[in-house]
């Protein structure tokens, strides 16, 4: 089943000063149709508990709520699907384990994690990263930048690879216009936004190079 898939994926973050529950808010109240809660500071229980207020501010604006990893709450809250960063997941696994209905994205760095993951079948859209610098979530991947996107696209097109790609990692408003032009389905968003002074306009800003 095709799921609906948004070109705006808002993640939120751990900061010091501001709470996820709070940065959930900003978003909703600044437009956001499309919410990951990536969040790796809390107990299970802590966890679940924000996780549940976060929904009911998302069930209030209609927007869809997706969480990191915790792919056991699923069934705990409400909350439309889980996004897995392990490259390594069991994709086939995981789906039967949540069922059809719940949207599952994966996170990939190259075209040979492209392949891998949508032969699955069983995955909705893939976070594909990082387009460039980013503190958010360190590591050794290379950089992919606009050629790496155009690349991948390009390739995925010729093996009639369908699946939405989402770009992700140290992307600003600065990069939308450019990124489309590279054919990707949206982008995901994080610091750009959580560590801007004005984080509600620096959300409509991006929103508005999307719609
Ligand atoms: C929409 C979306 N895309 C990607 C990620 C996570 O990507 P991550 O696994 O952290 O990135 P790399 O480790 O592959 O650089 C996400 N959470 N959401
Ligand atoms: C989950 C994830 N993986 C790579 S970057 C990132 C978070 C988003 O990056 P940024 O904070 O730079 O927008
Ligand atoms: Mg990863």
């Amino acid at each position: 089943m095709q799921k609906y898939v948004s070109r705006f994926h808002y993640l939120t973050q751990d900061l010091q000063h501001k709470s996820h529950l709070e940065q959930v808010i900003t978003a909703c109240e600044s437009g956001a149709n499309w919410i990951q809660y990536r969040c790796f500071s809390k107990t299970e229980e802590q966890h679940l508990d924000e996780l549940n207020r976060i929904a009911e501010v998302c069930d209030d604006w209609g927007t869809t709520l997706i969480i990191t990893d915790h792919t056991s709450l699923l069934s705990k809250a409400d909350i439309q699907g889980v996004h897995i960063e392990d490259l390594s997941a069991d994709f086939t696994s995981i789906r039967k384990e949540i069922g059809p209905d719940k949207t599952l994205g994966a996170s990939a760095n190259t075209l040979d994690d492209i392949k891998r993951i949508a032969a699955s079948g069983a995955v909705d859209y893939i976070g594909c990263g990082p387009f460039g610098v980013t503190l958010t979530k360190p590591n050794d991947y290379p950089i992919l930048g606009l050629e790496g996107y155009k690349a991948i696209m390009a390739e995925m097109d010729i093996l009639r690879i369908a699946i939405p790609i989402i770009a992700v990692g140290g992307i600003t408003a600065a990069n939308i216009d450019a990124l489309a032009d590279m054919g990707v389905h949206g982008v995901a968003v994080s610091a750009a936004i959580n560590k801007s002074d004005n984080p509600a306009s620096a959300f409509k800003e991006i929103y508005r190079k999307l719609h």
